[in-house]
């Protein structure tokens, strides 16, 4: 991946629908050397950021706050890119042998707007070139993403190369339909595998029937989705807080689409999080280059059709603590 002719870094858009798997992936690209001289810049639509905490060992990073890149938070990727164009014009020692920047959108950006905007920078033109627009598919909940997320559509349509993520999770059979609906949404793009991130064979889809899907002009826009940061206490009682989280999944799996956190407990920093209903085993995450500790012990959930308010309730009935 080398720099482009003209001196100007290439930037790479990785986006996809919440939990699709965009960490994993750019997480072992940059373990693996893949992505070597890249920048990168997460920008993640939960309030408590972890994106960072997973990927601060292995890059040069920035987090980008201030909100979703491609509507509120328009302003500051533009901040962010020319300060970091500028800082690397200007010698700055750890920006001068980068040649790529990679920008991990939220789950819930359109990489449209956001390219238009870096595109039409009077100043960022002559730095950044965009390079390429990686969209990240979910094996297990593409398919149904596609139908309910208008998002997913327009994440698909425009991207370079289409990444099925899970590929080991999922059966042949709808990981072929997966694909050949993608291929025919979106009949240009690169389609590639990835299980936890290294590359994996997709099966052969020809002949599959693509699966119908509504087109999303016309179509009642769902409810919007929300973001419920839920602060936990060092005295939160952790078997307590699984009950309750499983049953909430159980209960409200598919309005629900992430749980995010990282809690404080005697191992150390814990990394929580679901995709649906799926829930994955928890990890330790470094305490080297932690954010501010105020969002650690801190969860968020986001999805739609549910009241914070609501949320905080039925969870400090589970824990026993008044919040
Ligand atoms: N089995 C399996 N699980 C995966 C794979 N990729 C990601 N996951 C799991 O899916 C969940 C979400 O993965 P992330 O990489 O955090 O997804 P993301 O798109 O960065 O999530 P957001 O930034 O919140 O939108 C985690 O629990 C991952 O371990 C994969 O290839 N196979």
């Amino acid at each position: 991946m080398s720099e482009a002719r003209d001196g100007r870094m290439r930037l790479t858009v990785l986006g996809g629908f919440l939990g699709s798997g965009k960490t994993t992936w750019l997480r072992h690209q940059l373990h693996h050397g893949q992505m070597k001289d890249a920048l990168v810049i997460v920008n993640e639509a939960a309030e408590v950021p972890v994106d960072d905490a997973l990927l601060a060992r292995s890059a040069e990073l920035r987090v980008l706050a201030g909100g979703c890149a491609c509507c509120d938070g328009r302003e500051a990727l533009v901040a962010l890119l020319r300060a970091i164009c500028d800082a690397r014009v200007g010698g700055d020692d750890a920006l001068a042998s980068l040649d790529r920047v990679v920008l991990e959108t939220s789950g819930l950006a359109d990489p449209g707007p956001i390219v238009d905007t870096i595109r039409t920078d009077p100043v960022l033109i002559h730095h950044l070139m965009v390079d390429e627009i990686v969209i990240a598919i979910d094996a297990l909940y593409g398919l149904d993403q596609m139908r309910h997320e208008p998002l997913t559509l327009r994440q698909i349509e425009t991207a370079d190369r289409l990444l099925v993520t899970k590929v080991d999770a999922a059966a042949e059979p709808d990981l072929a339909r997966l694909v050949a609906t993608l291929q025919a949404l979106n009949p240009g793009a690169a389609i590639s595998g990835a299980a936890m991130g290294s590359g994996a064979g997709l099966p052969d889809h020809a002949g599959i029937e693509p699966v119908a899907i509504p087109p999303a002009e016309g179509s009642r826009a769902p409810a919007p989705i929300a973001a419920t940061r839920l602060d936990l206490s060092e005295a939160t009682d952790w078997p307590a807080f699984s009950v309750w989280l499983s049953a909430l999944l159980h209960a409200r799996g598919d309005d629900i689409m992430r749980v995010k956190g990282v809690v404080r407990t005697p191992a150390g920093r814990l990394l929580l999080q679901s995709v649906r209903k799926v829930v994955q085993q928890p990890e330790i995450v470094p305490e080297a280059g932690a954010k501010p500790t105020d969002d650690d012990n801190s969860v968020v959930v986001i999805g739609r059709g549910f009241r914070a308010e609501d949320l905080r309730k039925s969870l400090a009935y589970f824990t026993g603590e008044r919040r």
